[in-house]
Parts: structure tokens; sequence; C-alpha cells
């Protein structure tokens, strides 16, 4: 008899909507047990990874820096075959699910599709549902401009409308009429710093919404797409910056600890130059009063730095990564000149 296969959830959500700070919270859950976590996101920077694992070294928490944010999603494949046979061997503790973090700017229809078709996957694992994370206060704005947005959206099983704690009631209002009409039929619950019962996330779905959605249609490339063979012709391994769809994201690295002034320079120079392009900056910070911060930014909306309280990967610290649309990479690199500016 063939054994059951491993559900699989996907975490999806736009560009700084809090799956990230779901996901931190979720692994130090005893309801969350048994659970491997697969992060995949731009290039082989590995910030969310971090800020995921958070010095949780005993977690599975695996780092997919191949891109499943279109139609290439051979990485997810393989890093479900590693995931699969380090099991098998006992080099990671027995997992009983998976759930895979997507780019902000991922689309869940190819991937489900990948999901379905892989021989290998689709032999030891199966899709239970897709988990759509909702900014209450960028949301409203995001779905009204972004496609991989709605598509996010679309495809939920289950909506967590995250950031109520600092929405407006007219930002939470026009979420919720934007969910409304576009997935009517989605569980919808709230998660406040990336509280939210572990079932939430690990429940199985119903599909209804996805296949309303025709989720398993093959994806089609947006307009301008001029990747070879269909897939994403960018480089991730070690990649300064992607560019996709309009979408730019570029690393930056600092040497040596940054001033408080210098951070203020840079986060004001972010804001003024790109405006409303600036779509988010995440970044992990020596300061000079000798701590290591995460920062983090979501559309012009920057959070305290906030300092951590465990070691990353030294190769991490001095990392940003800026995320615009319709930026020249260039321009984006070049902002680093203002924590230098700040020090004159
Ligand atoms: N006030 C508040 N802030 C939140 C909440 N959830 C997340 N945040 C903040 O929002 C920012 C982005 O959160 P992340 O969890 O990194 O978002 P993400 O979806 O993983 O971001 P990407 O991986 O870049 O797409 C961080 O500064 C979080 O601290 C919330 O419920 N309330």
């Amino acid at each position: 008899m063939a054994a059951a296969t491993c559900p699989l959830v996907l975490l999806t959500g736009f560009l700084g909507s809090g799956k990230s700070t779901l996901l931190a919270r979720l692994i130090r859950d005893p309801g969350f047990a048994d659970t491997a976590v697969i992060v995949n996101e731009f290039g082989a920077v590995g910030l969310d990874h971090a800020l995921v694992s958070a010095g949780q070294e005993d977690t599975a928490v695996l780092l997919d820096s191949g891109c499943i944010c279109c139609t290439l999603t051979s990485s997810l494949e393989e890093t479900l075959e590693d995931l699969y046979y380090r099991r098998e061997r006992g080099e990671i503790p027995a997992f009983a699910r998976v759930v895979v973090e997507t780019t902000g700017l991922a689309d869940p229809g190819p991937i489900a599709n990948a999901l379905a078709g892989g021989p290998f996957v689709a032999r030891f694992f199966h899709l239970a549902a897709i988990v759509t994370t909702v900014d209450s206060v960028h949301g409203a704005d995001q779905l009204a401009a972004f496609d991989e947005a709605r598509t996010q959206v679309a495809m939920a099983d289950r909506l967590i409308v995250t950031k109520g704690d600092v929405a407006t009631p007219g930002q939470v209002a026009a979420v919720a009429a934007a969910l409304d009409r576009l997935a009517p039929h989605a569980d919808r619950h709230a998660a406040v710093s990336g509280a939210i019962a572990p079932a939430v996330v690990l429940g199985t779905g119903t599909l209804t919404s996805r296949t309303a959605a025709g989720a398993m249609a093959p994806p089609a490339c947006p307009p301008g797409c001029d990747h070879p063979d269909h897939g994403h012709g960018h480089d991730h391994a070690g990649a300064d910056h992607v560019a996709q769809h309009g979408f730019v994201s570029q690393v930056l690295r600092l040497d040596g600890p940054v001033t408080w002034a210098g951070y203020a320079a840079w986060v004001r120079g972010l804001q003024t130059t790109l405006g409303d392009r600036l779509l988010r900056a995440k970044g992990v910070l020596a300061f000079d009063d000798g701590a290591v911060y995460a920062v983090q930014g979501v559309r012009l909306l920057f959070d305290p730095p906030r300092r951590l309280d465990w070691t990353p990967d030294p190769g991490l610290i001095g990392t940003l990564v800026v995320i615009a649309r319709d930026a020249d990479p260039a321009d984006l690199a070049a902002t680093r000149i203002w924590f230098d500016a700040a020090a004159v």
C-alpha cells in the first residue's frame, strides 16, 4: 500500500505582509512541532531564513535560494527532495509536514502546478493549503496596484490579516472590502505580530477558492516577460540584484558598524528619492553601540530597528536588501553613500 504523502502548506503574501514574523513565532510553538520550514527568497542572501530561525538551529528551517517566484520551480523540487532524504537518513528531525514561505512577489499558481506534476514531489508530498498574509496597513493599495498581491489572495484557502494593531479603521475596512471581492470563500483570520494558532496555518484547505481562481491552469508569463524557456533567466546565485517584471531587488553590503545618524539618513534618502516606488527594505546591521539589529521597512514605513538577542551568521551582518519598482539597480546600490554622508 502506498504511504500517505506529506502535507505541504504554501505560505504566501505580498512583500512585508508578515510571513516571516508569523513563522518566527510559530516555530517556537509546541503545536508547530514536526514541521519543516523552507524559506524561499531572492538571491543567496538568506536574511529571511536567519530571521525566521532566529538562532534555533535545531529546527528544520531550510533556505531555498532558487526562484520559485514565477515558473521555475525545479529548485523547490530539489529542496523538497533534499529534505525528504535528510529525514530518511536521520540527519534532521522527523517532520510530519512542510511549510514553504514564498517570496513576497511569488505567484502561487506555478508552485501549485509543480507540486501536483513533479514526479518526485507528487509521490511524497501534496499541497494541503495555500495560506496568504495580507497587510492591514498597505493591503488595499497593494491589492489595487499589484497582480502578484491579487493572485496570492485569490488563490488562498485561508487569509491571515496582519498589523491590525497599527492600521486605521479606514485601512482595515478597505482591506476587508478588497478581500470580500477577491477571495469571498477563503477563511479569514487576524494575527498581530505573528500571534496565530498553529492550526490556522497547518490545517488543510478546501481547494475551493484555488479551483475557482483557475490555479491549475498553465501559468501565463506577464507582458514583457523575456525569460528564456519560459522560466526565469536571472541569476540568483550571489546576484546583487534581481530584476523581475519591473521589480528590482538590490543587495547592499556595508563594512563595519553604522551610526544611528547614518541609518536615519539612509531611511530618509530612500523615502524621499523612491517615494511610492519603494516596496520593501530589510537587513541586519551592526550599530556603533556594539549590538546587532534587524531593520525593516514596508513601503514608506520603517520600524524602529529591533535588537537581536541571538547572533546571526557573521556573513549576514551589514547586509541590506531594497526592493523597489521601476528603479535603476545602480541607484539603489548608490544609496549606501547616505550612511557615510551622515558621518561627515
Ligand atoms: N505592528 C505590526 N507589525 C508587524 C506585524 N506583522 C509583521 N509586522 C512587521 O512588518 C514588517 C515585515 O514583516 P515580515 O514578517 O518580515 O514580512 P514578510 O512578509 O516576511 O516580508 P517579505 O519576506 O519581505 O515579503 C516587520 O517589520 C514586522 O515586524 C503586526 O501584526 N503588527
